[in-house]
């Protein structure tokens, strides 16, 4: 039997339905469900750092929200550390930390460090722990020069580090990221990654990820979960992505001179540009007999291999769902 180190954030066949109703006359409303999570299970182990992602809507909010107490499952079973987070919101608080990229848990006209003294007395974090974490907070994402200054006046990405920080300040075991790179230059996104893959190596904090940014999934998750329609499509190694669907990989064939579309078996071409030629060809398929038969028949002067990337598999993964459900 799985222990609760294995099963540190447990999801086990978790439902959420909101209730719509919409106005559709004078005296009529119209009732309608929305089955925001539908039957989702889970397991996260503690110290794991897991990618959640999926396109607008699917559901990752909601699940995030059940996963800290906000929002009440309609169905299912939820534990994290232990908890279950809706009876016990309190206590699961001091245990987990939360960063939603669009908002700030800053008070907005307060220089930074007022925010991390009143967090420092809300979360009764002993004075010691609270100085260690601030210490190392500051170091690691920057923010010396900027504890003195109004979060108002912080520019995003100082602001998402900020953010991070005071999520940090209470030793969570638990961290939620909610898109923490949206919006952030390259620098910014470099350093906030770079800070949560040091966090969870060194901390052993488990992490749970949602990001529209699958570089910030790539760089830093060994493992995915793709959500869509309230569902899991996808639980595993970030390679097995590439597997899910038929994907395809390119070949990418530069010959001599201008010619008419080539022609080999087991590839098409999807794209023409001059001399250069693109050949859509399965990603379970070996390049190796096309590359022969091609430099047999053509005059072929350079050849690449593309792998599919991942934003292309999941568009992928998406598209042959909605055109298996017709
Ligand atoms: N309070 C609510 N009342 C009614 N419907 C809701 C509520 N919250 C979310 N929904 C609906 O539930 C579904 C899932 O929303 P959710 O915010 O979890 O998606 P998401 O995956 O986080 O999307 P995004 O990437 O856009 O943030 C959507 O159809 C949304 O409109």
């Amino acid at each position: 039997m799985a222990g609760l180190d294995d099963d540190f954030i447990l999801v086990d066949g978790v439902e959420k339905v909101f209730d719509v109703r919409k106005k559709t006359g004078f005296l009529r409303r119209e009732r309608r469900e929305v089955r925001a999570v539908d039957g989702i299970s889970f397991s996260v182990a503690r110290g794991e750092m897991v990618g959640y992602i999926g396109p607008n809507g699917a559901g990752k909010s909601t699940t995030i929200k059940m996963l800290t107490g906000i929002l009440t499952p309609s169905g299912g079973r939820l534990r994290v550390a232990g908890i279950e987070p809706a009876r016990e919101r309190t206590r699961l608080a001091r245990r987990i930390g939360v960063v939603f990229g669009q908002r700030t848990t800053l008070w907005w006209d307060l220089p930074l460090i007022d925010s991390y003294r009143l967090m420092h007395r809300m979360y009764r974090i002993p004075d010691a722990r609270f100085r260690a974490n601030l210490d190392r907070c500051v170091e690691l994402l920057d923010l010396g020069g900027l504890l003195d200054v109004p979060v108002r006046q912080l520019s995003l990405g100082q602001r998402m580090r900020g953010d991070i920080a005071a999520a940090l300040l209470h030793d969570p075991e638990v961290l939620y990221l909610d898109e923490p790179t949206i919006g952030l230059d390259v620098v910014s996104k470099a350093k906030v990654r770079g800070f949560l893959r040091d966090l969870n190596a060194e901390s052993g904090t488990t992490v749970l990820l949602t990001t529209h940014d699958l570089q910030d999934i790539e760089q830093l998750c060994r493992r995915v979960m793709v959500i869509d329609h309230g569902r899991l499509m996808y639980d595993g190694a970030l390679a097995g992505l590439h597997e899910v669907g038929e994907s395809e990989r390119t070949l990418v064939v530069d010959l001599a001179r201008e010619l008419p579309e080539v022609s080999v078996a087991g590839a098409r071409v999807v794209r023409v540009e001059g001399p250069r030629q693109w050949l859509a060809f399965p990603a379970s398929a070996s390049a190796a007999p096309l590359v022969t038969e091609l430099a047999a028949s053509y005059p072929v002067v350079d050849l690449s291999v593309r792998e599919p990337d991942i934003e292309a598999v999941i568009a992928q993964m998406y598209a042959d769902r909605s055109a298996a459900l017709g």
